[in-house]
């Protein structure tokens, strides 16, 4: 009997097949025609990263990699949020071991993502704050849809982000002006972020969007994969290195953070407001 969760093959139209994969939270979807695998967010409402959304991301992209795609796009499935980072709520009131373990699969996504020799583009159709800022940053292309919001907001809330996390966002902007956004916890406009370069192209649907993103993955056509991987792979190599360096301690020093009375508190008072803004 075939399980729900094995590999299974939908047909969807002529030219796409649905891979279900062996998770709940993403979805992956391969174009037959072009070879690119669209891996779909789907934690209603706002894809918050917790531990499971972040396995499946994980487990989405190895899928991803060793069936032979020729590039990855990264999407939502929601209407106006790409992710709206880690899940505070599941790092409010609860252990260490729970902190120490959600830090844990970020990081994992992260260098899956950012250290993946596939072509990646982002598809970003709606608010990408932190978290979500930081997984469209690991990607080589982002394509934005107009009037949402994207980036690190970290300084904000009164917590300082870790350099690998900031990796990403400093290679794609000027050392000037991500010094400035990081330090401010700028939230940037999708024209602003055009304009500054953080986003490469604007639009105005989900699916023109993952078409860009397609065109951009379609560019390295006639490049040979193992050189363009490589190649990419250099770019990346010295932030990757240091991460891996800190990995464990950054772990710890995360957990021992979070968990404290004050991180705690500001935890607290922002799920409320979240929650009031609800209200509102
Ligand atoms: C704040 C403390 C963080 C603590 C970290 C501690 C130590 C860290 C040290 C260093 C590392 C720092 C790295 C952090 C990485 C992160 O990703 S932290 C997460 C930061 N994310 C945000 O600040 C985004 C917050 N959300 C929003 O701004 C908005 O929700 C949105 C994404 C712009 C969408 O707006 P919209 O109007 O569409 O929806 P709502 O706001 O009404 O939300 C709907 C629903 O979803 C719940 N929700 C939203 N965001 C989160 C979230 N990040 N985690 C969990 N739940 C979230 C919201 O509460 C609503 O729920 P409902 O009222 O029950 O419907």
């Amino acid at each position: 009997m075939l399980h729900s969760n094995l590999l299974r093959l939908v047909a969807r139209g002529s030219s796409s097949r649905l891979m279900s994969t062996a998770t709940k939270l993403t979805t992956v979807e391969v174009n037959d025609e072009t070879g690119i695998a669209t891996l779909t967010m789907n934690r209603p409402p706002v894809n918050s990263q917790n531990v499971q959304l972040l396995l499946d991301l994980q487990a989405s992209i190895s899928e991803i990699e060793n069936n032979k795609s020729r590039g990855l796009i990264l999407t939502s499935a929601h209407s106006n949020v790409f992710s709206a980072g880690l899940d505070i709520f599941e790092m409010y009131n609860t252990d260490v071991e729970r902190l120490r373990t959600v830090w844990t699969e970020l990081q994992n996504v992260w260098i899956a993502l950012y250290g993946t020799s596939l072509p990646t583009a982002a598809a970003i159709n709606g608010h990408a704050p932190a978290g979500g800022c930081l997984l469209a940053t690991a990607c080589e292309y982002r394509v934005m849809r107009p009037n949402f919001l994207i980036g690190l907001n970290e300084a904000q809330l009164g917590i300082i982000a870790p350099k690998w996390l900031m990796s990403g966002f400093t290679n794609v902007l000027p050392k000037r002006v991500a010094e400035r956004a990081l330090t401010q916890g700028r939230m940037f406009t999708t024209q602003e972020a055009f304009e500054a370069g953080l986003v490469d192209e604007i639009a105005s649907s989900k699916e023109e969007a993952v078409e860009k993103c397609a065109a951009f993955i379609g560019s390295f056509a006639k490049v040979n994969p193992l050189a363009r991987g490589l190649t990419k792979l250099q770019f990346r190599a010295d932030n990757i290195k240091e991460f891996e360096k800190i990995r464990e301690k950054d772990v710890a020093d995360f957990a021992a953070l979070a968990s404290s009375p004050e991180v705690q508190k500001v935890m607290g008072t922002y799920l409320e407001n979240l929650k009031n803004k609800g209200k509102k």
